[in-house]
């Protein structure tokens, strides 16, 4: 079958591929990044991501401490730069440089890029001594100057992305949050208050339910329903779960240190579900015990309301 590929289409009329296939934090994340520590293995993982057919998306951030993998990948493959979608990220959280500004360059250079398709402030915890506004404007110039084609931010609440509304000339095109069946608002109301105000939702752990299995007669019927769709549509169950991520109008970012699992998300769009499939994998979803994987200590509260739509 020939290889289909699906976009979303941003605030600011850009398109993003509807699917990042290789994150470089979670199972390769590191807290150095020394040659001690450099990893063959991600490299040659991006190194397959980087043969697969249509734009490759690559989910990159400074906390991972993974550019140089990304960069040895990106040099040794003969990938033309406008088939690669890459997102990178401003640590907030851990101060690693000095501001967005002076983040996003430093990345740049070891990447040897340019610019970054989408740049994101990580968290609305910002600790580099400087304000979320602040830190917004900055985001801003990126934007202006070309070195960030697209800007958002991640795991942003109502109350965070509304201090940002306030005083911003350019709207964030994206909110990465904790997104799948098992914790459908990683906090109150963030996804309908994304889908309104016209910013694009991503879904980091979209693999939630089987990353964490849960063994209870409450879930059960929702893993034999991915099961049976699995089934029906000789699709692997992930695959399953990642299109009713996109069929939400959410985009996931998933990764693996599988070339068939790369492969197999790379071509989700094969497929389709239909929409009271979709509809159904939402409900039985939502009778599964709020995961949250990520952020425990910030927004285990909200875990109640996690599951609510
Ligand atoms: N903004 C933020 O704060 C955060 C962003 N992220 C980003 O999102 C990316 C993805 O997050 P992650 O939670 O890993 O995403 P997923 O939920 O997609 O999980 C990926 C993991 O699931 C495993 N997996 C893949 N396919 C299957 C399958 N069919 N059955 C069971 N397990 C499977 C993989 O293991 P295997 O290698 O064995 O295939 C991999 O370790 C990160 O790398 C990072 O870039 C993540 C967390 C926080």
């Amino acid at each position: 079958m020939a290889f289909k590929q699906e976009f979303f289409t941003l605030n600011n009329g850009n398109k993003i591929p509807a699917i990042a296939v290789i994150g470089t934090g979670t199972r390769w994340f590191k807290t150095e990044e020394t040659d001690a520590t450099f990893s063959q293995q991600l490299v040659d993982e991006l190194k397959v991501a980087l043969t697969l057919p249509g734009i490759v998306h690559i989910d990159a951030a400074e906390i991972y401490r993974t550019y140089p993998e990304v960069a040895a990948a990106l040099r040794e493959s003969n990938r033309p730069r406008d088939e690669i979608f890459i997102t990178d990220k401003y640590s907030t959280q851990l101060k690693l440089s000095d501001d967005p500004i002076a983040g996003l360059n430093i990345s740049l250079k070891t990447l040897g890029l340019d610019y970054v398709d989408l740049y994101l402030l990580h968290s609305p915890f910002i600790k580099n001594g400087s304000t979320l506004e602040e830190c917004w404007k900055q985001m801003e110039k990126l934007y202006k100057s070309g070195k960030a084609k697209n800007i958002g931010v991640s795991n942003f609440r109502v109350e965070d992305l509304e201090k940002i509304l306030k005083i911003a000339t350019i709207k964030p095109q994206i909110n990465q949050i904790e997104f799948n069946a098992a914790l459908q608002n990683q906090s109150p109301g963030i996804v309908k208050f994304c889908k309104e105000n016209n910013i694009q939702l991503e879904a980091y752990t979209p693999l939630g339910p089987f990353q964490r299995i849960q063994d209870t007669p409450e879930a059960k019927p929702f893993y034999d329903y991915i099961a049976e769709l699995s089934k029906k549509y000789n699709k692997t169950e992930a695959q399953i779960l990642l299109r009713w991520v996109t069929k939400r109008g959410i985009l996931p970012v998933t990764t693996s240190s599988k070339p068939q699992r790369l492969h197999d998300a790379q071509n989700l769009f094969s497929f389709d579900l239909e929409s009271s499939e979709v509809d159904k994998i939402t409900e039985l979803g939502l009778k599964l015990k709020a995961t949250r994987l990520y952020w425990n200590d910030q927004y285990d509260k909200y875990n109640v309301d996690s599951q609510k739509i």
